[in-house]
């Protein structure tokens, strides 16, 4: 059997393949844009699944051996085995110093374990990634692996603090770099890494600025970071540090860090800040550097894969409220009112969604993954009417990746190699205006576009939760030698996984999912097909 971590053109050939077998759609056409990426490699396909490397085994496997379970266990337990500095070098562990409690306020961690009590993981504790067992693939949001869905179990490592560590921690110097775009929470992850880096025993520890920018611009000077510097950063939004798209070569990068002679980097970011963490990961393994790199997602879309949810994605939908109840008191308080809101959601729908479903002031809830048409019978518009008529007002929630089928394509990229999209919030409002003066009905159309307003506050107590946990996490894969990983939750246990399985595909909405089912019976819309 070929491993599970053959080709992602492999792979998409199983996956289209199942799809047929097991009536799944797959959404390639409105991904295309991920292709315009400098390292496509890593980010090509989407797919609906959660865990698709088990899916994508399918073609690969013989159900007649009565061994394929345990085959798919041992290749997925190789998939999901973390990269450690000890693959390359040959390091002895020290005991940590690490407590989970302190004596004093704040503990100097001068390299004698204080503690020797319970408290830390062990590295063969799991959780496990999925905890659904569908009877069919026709049930909603199935995953399945074989045609009667057989119960595979999956299980990842546990992240926490290890009883041994591969860091003298007195002569460590750690870097934190935020990427990519502003999120809720940067602030506060920031912060837990400077915390629980000291809580170690680490003295040196530096913030890159305006993210990979950082390691290579020399007007860029290094932040030097420690308690008193990040006390209260988490009170405010954005990041200390500054962010950035766009920047050096990975190697660039790699001899960055090799002269400014930093062992621990935490680079916290979404999917193309992840598959440059893992980039710079691989040159440094490849030059036998001692360095761990370690990724922390971050990202308002909620778009990377395995995870329950990343960091931001709470207070996003939260503040989006703001906008739909704006939206939904202008459209109720004038003559035949329409209120559109423009959320975030590149290629995925769940900010959208989420605010929509938590509102419940929303008639219509529009995202990439379901494609919708407009004018005719079953369009947008007709249905728009419709609700005009008997309730007198309408709002509308759109997610900015949806729709882009209407809008003239450029081939425009962001400094990082994204896709810039056209506007879908301001076409929808010319196309409803348009259609309303052409059937004689007066409409008051009003449009909010919140973008940049949901992503640039302070982290909600969720999210500022999730943060700290993460921050922590962070620093104990780091000490206990991890590198090229990221931490999460799965099934609301902390795990870390290895880079590139969270970023193989974009997460997107499954249309077939409960969640979406449920929006649907929320807003009470019809398919738009
Ligand atoms: N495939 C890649 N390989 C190496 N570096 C990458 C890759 N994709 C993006 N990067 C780098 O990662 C940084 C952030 O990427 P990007 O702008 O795509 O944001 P992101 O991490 O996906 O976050 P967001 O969710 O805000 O889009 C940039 O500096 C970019 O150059
Ligand atoms: O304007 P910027 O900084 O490129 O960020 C916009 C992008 O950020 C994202 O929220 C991802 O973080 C996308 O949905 C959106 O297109
Ligand atoms: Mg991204």
């Amino acid at each position: 059997m070929t491993s599970v971590s053959s080709s992602n053109n492999i792979a998409l050939v199983a996956l289209k393949k199942q799809s047929r077998h097991f009536k799944l759609q797959l959404p390639s056409f409105r991904f295309n844009h991920l292709k315009s990426r400098r390292f496509e490699g890593t980010l090509k396909h989407a797919s609906y699944v959660k865990d698709v490397s088990a899916i994508l085994t399918k073609s690969e496997i013989d159900f007649k051996d009565p061994n394929w379970k345990q085959r798919i266990q041992e290749d997925f337990s190789k998939q999901y085995s973390l990269p450690h500095l000890n693959d390359i070098l040959d390091l002895k562990p020290r005991p940590t110093t690490f407590t989970p409690k302190s004596r004093g306020p704040l503990d100097e961690g001068n390299g004698e374990l204080k503690d020797k009590g319970d408290g830390y993981v062990h590295d063969d504790d799991r959780a496990l990634l999925k905890v659904l067992k569908f009877a069919s693939p026709s049930s909603a949001g199935a995953e399945c692996i074989d045609p009667d869905c057989s119960w595979v179990e999956q299980w990842v490592q546990r992240a926490g603090p290890r009883k041994e560590i591969y860091y003298e921690p007195v002569e460590v110097k750690a870097a934190i770099v935020t990427c990519g775009g502003l999120c809720p929470g940067l602030n506060d992850v920031i912060r837990q890494i400077v915390l629980t880096l000291e809580k170690y025993g680490v003295k040196n520890i530096v913030g890159i600025q305006y993210g990979f920018r950082g390691f290579c611009d020399q007007s860029l000077r290094e932040l030097p970071l420690s308690h008193q510097v990040v006390q209260n950063i988490n009170l405010a939004g954005g990041s200390l540090l500054g962010v950035s798209r766009g920047g050096p070569s990975v190697s660039a990068i790699v001899d960055s860090i090799k002269a400014k002679a930093i062992d621990m980097v935490f680079v916290l970011g979404g999917n193309g800040t992840h598959a440059g963490a893992y980039a710079i990961h691989n040159e440094c393994r490849k030059r036998k550097m001692k360095v761990t790199i370690i990724g922390v997602p971050k990202t308002i879309d909620n778009d990377i894969q395995l995870m329950d949810k990343t960091f931001g994605f709470d207070t996003a939908v939260e503040e989006a409220q703001r906008a739909i109840n704006s939206a939904y008191i202008e459209a109720h308080s004038a003559y035949h009112g329409i209120g559109i809101v423009k959320l975030m959601g590149r290629s995925c729908g769940f900010i959208a969604m989420h605010a929509s479903l938590s509102s419940g002031q929303i008639d219509i809830c529009l995202i990439p993954e379901v494609p919708f048409k407009l004018e005719g019978p079953n369009g947008v518009l007709q249905h728009l009417e419709h609700l005009i008529r008997t309730n007198g007002s309408a709002v509308i929630c759109v997610a900015e990746g949806a729709g882009q089928e209407f809008l003239s394509k450029s081939n425009a990229t962001d400094a990082s190699g994204n896709a810039m999209l056209g506007d879908i919030g301001v076409y929808m409002q010319q196309q409803i205006k348009m259609h309303f003066k052409n059937i004689g009905l007066p409409a008051d159309i009003k449009y909010i576009d919140p973008t940049y307003m949901v992503r640039a506050c302070r982290a909600n107590a969720s999210d500022a939760i999730l943060c700290t946990l993460l921050g922590q996490n962070a620093v104990h894969g780091a000490f206990a030698g991890f590198s090229g990983i990221t931490t999460g939750v799965c099934n609301t246990h902390h795990v870390y996984l290895p880079i590139p399985e969270v970023i193989r595909f974009p997460k997107s909405v499954n249309p077939n999912s409960r969640m979406w089912h449920r929006c649907l019976t929320s807003t009470g819309q019809p398919d738009f097909q």
